[in-house]
């Protein structure tokens, strides 16, 4: 019997002990059994779509003994005060992990990376330099016609299909996609991808970029399986389209009018061609001016051309669909909130410091409207878009010093570790946004929507918090829905412009929307925080 079950357990015992010798983490830092010797245990968090709460919960457990929590024998996970400099700080220079190479494009049988998802960083600046213009704050007063006129026709079509018939329900969830889909085709291309008018996904485009972000969340996880899977190059060679997926194929299409009309056309076409307010004018701009020898930037491709259409309609649609879920999702659950909010907006219009529907950009930022602000921001905080670690490997031969907010806990992370905060477990950190959690930490209100929480002490709205400027400015600082260092996001402002014009849009138009059944909301992680069941009836 005992000799039995020395041979059952020796394989095992030295399976675990050679698995020990393939981490390389400090043994001090905690985390799950199973994580210590496989990237199974992330994996299947992944694959239960819950690791957003999966992975607040072990930082829970975990926080008396230390801010990092092991989540594959390389893998580690940071959650607590001032560590978003200590990992995405520019000098740091930590690239991104393999995650993101799982989410590189097939075109024409070759990798095309995003730039969201470039892991090479020298390739990344060189990407970089020559778009970043494109995105910058002061292009955001010619974008804002473009969200205007999206926003109209959204309204619109709100109140013929559903609000003009008394109790019709919408599914406002899917239809905020719709809107962030068609805001994005207008921004890149001077195009609605349709999806408001049709009322439908046209050409199945999102339901084919959700599936590539439920494949990649998941084998990104254990990088090397995408290696054999998707990126396997005999599947590549022999079985994959040139093009895969519809979104690539319409912006394919809609560059290849775009071309026609700037190498072919008359001086009008060509002027049309490249002076039109949007994202691909801009980069066909850039792509006139910039001869593509010089070695400091890129040479803009038609495929380069085509990965940034495609990653701006990647990157910018299902998170700005999944934040709007989340903040009118947490407006309609909380009535107080709904009428600070309207009545703000109310007397700003009133006052003539706000147009309707659509507020400007400039009317956005004033003080009349700090609250509409606030509800933003505590959306993101509570329900940042991409919600997995942004992980980030660590390259330098010394590795990467970590320390404690009061220097107590120290460590070194060793070269080819992963490191990486999921932004939905530091926004719930209270020892951050809870500034009164050191005086009652047995009652923090870190996990409520409360955009209050945002605003200043001198605010003269009756429900302030009376937060003080300084720890304003530490939950700001520690706000990473939008990323940090120099892979931060580029269309935060967009996102942001767009995000505050449409709420009090839809609020200003249907005032007594109301949620139908709290019972059908469901959530699943597919990196995007993807929510179904925002039932509403706009007009009760
Ligand atoms: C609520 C909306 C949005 C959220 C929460 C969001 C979030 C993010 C995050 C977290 C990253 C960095 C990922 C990482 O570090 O691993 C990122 C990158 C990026 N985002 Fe956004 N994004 C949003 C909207 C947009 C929009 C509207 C656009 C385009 C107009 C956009 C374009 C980009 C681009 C180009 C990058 C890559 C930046 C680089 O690596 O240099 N995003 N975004």
């Amino acid at each position: 019997m005992i000799v039995s079950l020395i041979l059952w357990t020796a394989p095992l015992l030295v399976f675990i002990y050679l698995c020990n010798l393939y981490s390389l983490l400090p043994s001090k830092i905690p985390g799950p059994l199973l994580a210590k010797f496989t990237d199974l245990h992330r994996f299947l968090s992944v694959y239960r779509r819950n690791p957003h709460n999966e992975q607040n919960d072990l930082h829970k457990q975990y926080r008396d003994r230390s801010d990092l929590v092991r989540l594959g024998p390389n893998t580690v996970s940071v959650c607590g005060p001032g560590y978003i400099q200590q990992i995405y700080a520019i000098d740091k220079k930590l690239p991104k992990s393999d995650f993101y190479a799982t989410f590189q494009n097939i075109v024409n049988g070759r990798r095309a990376a995003s730039l969201v998802a470039v892991t090479d960083e020298q390739v990344h600046a060189k990407m970089k330099r020559l778009v970043a213009n494109a995105y910058a704050l002061s292009t955001l007063v010619e974008f804002e016609p473009l969200v205007d006129s999206t926003t109209h026709v959204f309204l619109d079509v709100l109140q013929e299909r559903f609000a003009s018939q008394k109790g019709k329900v919408v599914d406002l969830g899917e239809y905020l996609q719709f809107y962030a889909f068609d805001v994005m085709g207008e921004l890149t291309m001077s195009r609605r991808l349709g999806f408001i008018d049709e009322g439908v996904d046209v050409n199945s485009i999102m339901k084919s970029i959700g599936a590539n972000f439920q494949y990649f969340s998941l084998v990104g996880q254990m990088s090397w399986l995408d290696k054999v899977l998707g990126k396997n190059p005999i599947y590549i060679k022999y079985f994959r389209k040139q093009v895969s997926s519809p979104i690539l194929k319409f912006a394919q299409q809609l560059l290849q009018e775009r071309l026609q009309e700037l190498e072919g056309g008359g001086k009008t076409e060509k002027e049309s061609a490249i002076g039109k307010p949007d994202f691909l004018a801009r980069f066909l701009q850039v792509r006139n001016q910039v001869p593509g020898t010089d070695e400091e930037v890129a040479p803009m491709t038609d495929s380069l051309l085509l990965s940034l259409m495609f990653g701006n309609i990647n990157a910018g649609a299902d998170t700005i669909a999944t934040t709007l879920r989340a903040v009118f999702f947490y407006l309609l659950t909380h009535p107080d909130t709904m009428a600070t909010l309207k009545d703000e907006l109310n007397t700003a219009h009133e006052n003539r410091k706000m147009t309707v529907p659509c507020p400007t950009w400039q009317e956005t930022q004033s003080e009349h409207l700090v609250y509409t602000r606030c509800v933003i921001k505590e959306a993101i905080r509570l329900w940042p878009a991409l919600s997995l670690s942004l992980e980030r490997k660590v390259v330098n031969p010394a590795g990467l010093p970590l320390h404690s907010p009061d220097g107590e806990d120290r460590v070194v992370l060793p070269r080819g570790t992963i490191v990486g905060i999921n932004p939905y477990v530091l926004h719930r950190d209270p020892r951050i946004f809870d500034p009164n959690f050191a005086l009652n930490p047995s009652h923090s209100n870190v996990e409520s929507f409360d955009p209050a929480r945002w605003l200043p002490s001198t605010s003269a709205l009756k429900n302030s918090r009376g937060n003080t400027e300084a720890q304003l400015k530490v939950m700001e600082h520690d706000i990473l829905t939008f990323s940090a260092g120099k892979r931060t996001c580029l269309g935060k402002n967009i996102a942001m412009m767009e995000m505050l014009k449409v709420v009090p849009a839809l609020v200003m138009r249907f005032p007594d929307m109301q949620l139908v059944d709290t019972s059908r909301w469901k959530v699943k992680n597919a990196w995007v925080l993807a929510q179904t069941g925002l039932d509403v009836r706009l007009k009760p």
